[in-house]
């Protein structure tokens, strides 16, 4: 257990006025590339998990949002070879801008049924379910 890590990963699923979820494709050259995920990355020390997705949208997507505009759905409770990840999916349908591709390969909106035909890292299946479930 000594080599126990939890890492703690705020993601988001930006939802549109069709009900279509936003999936970005993970570049080249990081863990799990190629393949979709929702927004979103690491909290960093001292930041709330709001603070840290409204962060991490700004600097994915360029698109501004508020704590009020942020919904919990679920988690993913997750183990991956060299760290459990523990990440809390929002849901968001109010944000300023249009999301803009300036880390992932893709953007990609999507019908949340559709979701089970791009290939996402094992911890979000659950997501997936949760998401159908809720729009
Ligand atoms: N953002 C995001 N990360 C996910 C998802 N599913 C999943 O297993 N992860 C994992 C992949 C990574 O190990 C970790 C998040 O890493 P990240 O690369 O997005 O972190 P970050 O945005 O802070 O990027 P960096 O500064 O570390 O490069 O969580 C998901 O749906 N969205
Ligand atoms: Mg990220």
């Amino acid at each position: 257990m000594s080599d126990f890590k939890l890492l703690l990963v705020v993601a988001v699923a930006l939802i549109d006025a069709d009900r279509r979820v936003l999936i970005a494709q993970r570049p080249q050259g990081k863990q799990l590339a190629g393949l979709w995920e929702f927004p979103g990355g690491k909290v960093e020390p001292g930041e709330s998990p709001e603070d840290a997705l409204i962060r991490e949208l700004e600097e994915e997507l360029g698109i501004s949002t508020k704590t009020a505009c942020l919904a919990p759905v679920s988690f993913a409770s997750h183990s991956y070879e060299n760290f459990h990840l523990l990440m809390p999916l929002y849901a968001c349908r109010k944000w300023q801008g249009e999301p803009q591709m300036r880390e992932h390969t893709a953007l990609k909106w999507v019908r949340p049924q559709k979701l089970r035909d791009y290939p996402m890292p094992p911890a979000d299946e659950p997501l997936v379910a949760a998401l159908c479930d809720l729009l």
